[in-house]
């Protein structure tokens, strides 16, 4: 199979080579379309990769048929639905470390700007006025930097920042008092850093909270004669609040690398000779650039050959040395799900997993996904998968649960899956073997041991002499050949069930006559 790329925005040609470089892979890159266009033609393709540019909508989303991941070649995602993603099952993964050296960079060089008035100095000299008077500049000694949002760019532009001998003060939910004396910078809350700062940098990604997070209640804050920086993303900072405060002289200067809108040829703010701005190029290194399209391009690979991404971000990232303990699952419990939804063949509204044994220990959440992927397959085909799996199942109602047992249970790993639906619950258990792979070791309370794989056939009946020879018979009569047959009762001449592998589809004409047998009280042929 061919696996169809496009390429939507400008990414590094050597960051790219490892999908060029990947045989199943054709790539179509900067076809030049515009939206209209885009929306015609997304259905033709496997993977979508952009910067900021594309805006990779709910429309665009739900038009792409064909569609499996979604690679942003950076960090910031606000230019991707990403709640359409998932619900369409489409992953994104993004390069988060890619860029992060790079956008810091150009934060400090835009508070160097700032402080020394550079571009405007060199404006005015081209102009030919030699003006030493109007651009008087401060020092960055001892002034102290507001950081909000210390993550990977905040951080490393504060460590910059004490480079340059400035006090820094960092505002950021998840920053410790351990973690800023180890930086050598002072933990604030937002109120502090916008009092204490006399410049400000914005390193948050925008989100519905962070939305003018800089606001006109936010520059009263400030201190008189603040600069202000975002190298982030347009809308932390409210435009309109910080035109007013630099006209009414509140901010003394402003140095910006992103919009509200982009990208644009006017704005208002840059008509104030106070602003500085430059036009969203954090990112715009040959190294970033490079860097960030080969971690995309080896993160589609990777998916497109059913490995597991490093960088998802409409799914919880997993360390990958847990991802290796927890992989080989991903089969057993997708299995496990299928047997148990055809086993139950009803509606149902719950979904129970347990995980026991030294399965009580992993990160069980991929896992149960497969699990309810298996379910929700045999109701929705091929469009659930495991990143839209738990989304799916809470939209048709559907409570997923998962509990933990260190016991063993004779069973070193253990994952039972039960469902519950108007007539009961069903369960079935397996386990994966040394050496031997996945095995299905119990149905309801009966134990078994068969691979969940190919045909199987579950036979509830009673315990009575002759039942299995008569069995043996009527697959025969079917031309069906049994490959293997596991009995157990629950007591004698009391319930008993046969879990049957054959060597074909058992049909429904075959099924109702096999049913109608004396002591016969159901047949479920499962296909897996
Ligand atoms: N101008 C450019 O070309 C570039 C812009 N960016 C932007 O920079 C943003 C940050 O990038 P990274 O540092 O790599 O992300 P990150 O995820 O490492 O850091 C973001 C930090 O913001 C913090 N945060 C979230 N909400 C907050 C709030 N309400 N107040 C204070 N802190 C809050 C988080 O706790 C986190 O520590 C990205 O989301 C992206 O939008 C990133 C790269 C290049
Ligand atoms: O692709 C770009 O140049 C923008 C980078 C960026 O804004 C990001 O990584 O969030």
């Amino acid at each position: 199979m061919t696996y169809r790329v496009l390429i939507s925005d400008p990414l590094s040609e050597e960051g790219i080579k490892p999908l060029r470089e990947t045989e199943n892979i054709e790539i179509v890159k900067n076809p030049g379309w515009d939206e209209t266009e885009l929306l015609e033609n997304i259905d033709q393709f496997d993977a979508l990769l952009v910067r900021s540019q594309t805006q990779v909508t709910r429309p665009l989303l739900e038009k792409a048929a064909r569609l499996k991941i979604v690679g942003r070649a950076g960090v910031g995602v606000d230019n991707i639905d990403l709640d359409a993603a998932t619900e369409n099952g489409i992953i994104v993964v993004n390069a988060p470390n890619g860029n992060t050296n790079s956008a810091a960079e150009h934060t400090v060089a835009m508070i160097m700007s700032l402080s020394r008035n550079i571009p405007q100095a060199f404006h005015a000299l081209k102009q030919k006025q030699w003006d030493r008077k109007r651009f008087v500049g401060v020092e960055l000694k001892q002034k102290t930097l507001g950081v909000v949002g210390l993550g990977r760019i905040g951080a490393e532009v504060a460590k910059r920042a004490k480079g340059q001998r400035m006090n820094v003060i960092a505002y950021d939910p998840f920053l410790t008092d351990e973690k800023a004396e180890q930086m050598g910078i002072k933990r604030g809350t937002l109120e502090e850093v916008l009092q204490a700062g006399d410049f400000i940098t914005v390193h948050t990604p925008l989100l519905k909270e962070t939305r003018h997070l800089i606001n006109a209640e936010a520059f009263e804050l400030m201190k008189d004669g603040v600069q202000i920086v975002n190298c982030a993303r347009g809308g932390i900072i409210d435009e309109d609040a910080l035109y007013d405060a630099i006209v009414s002289g509140k901010v003394a200067g402003a140095a910006l690398d992103v919009f509200e809108q982009e990208p644009f040829t006017e704005h208002k703010l840059l008509t104030l000779p106070e602003v500085v701005a430059t036009p969203h190029l954090g990112a715009s290194t040959v190294e970033a650039q490079e860097i960030v399209a080969v971690d995309v391009s080896h993160d589609v690979i990777r998916f497109l050959e059913g490995k597991a991404v490093r960088h998802p971000v409409n799914l919880p990232s997993i360390p990958s040395e847990a991802m290796h303990q927890i992989e080989p699952y991903f089969y057993l419990a997708e299995k496990l799900g299928t047997f148990i939804i055809d086993l139950a063949n009803e509606v149902i509204s719950e979904i129970r997993i347990s995980y026991s044994g030294d399965l009580s220990e992993i990160e069980s959440g991929p896992v149960t996904r497969n699990a309810v992927k298996g379910i929700l397959k045999r109701y929705l085909g091929s469009r659930v998968n495991d990143v839209n799996a738990l989304y799916l199942a809470d939209r048709k109602g559907i409570t997923v649960s998962e509990s933990k047992r260190s016991a063993r249970k004779g069973f070193t790993n253990l994952i039972t899956i039960e469902v519950i639906g108007a007539s009961g619950s069903r369960k079935v258990s397996g386990t994966l073997l040394n050496g031997l792979g996945p095995r299905l070791v119990r149905v309801d309370d009966y134990q078994v041991d068969a691979t969940p794989e190919g045909h199987m056939v579950v036979i509830q009946h009673i315990d009575q002499p002759g039942v299995i020879g008569r069995m043996g018979s009527a697959f025969a009569e079917h031309n069906i050949n049994i490959a293997t047959m596991q009995v157990d009762r629950s007591d004698v001449g009391g319930n008993a069930i046969m879990l049957l592998t054959i060597d074909r589809h058992l049909e429904d004409k075959a099924l109702a006559e096999i049913a109608l047998l004396d002591e016969i009280k159901s047949v479920t042929a499962i296909d897996l």
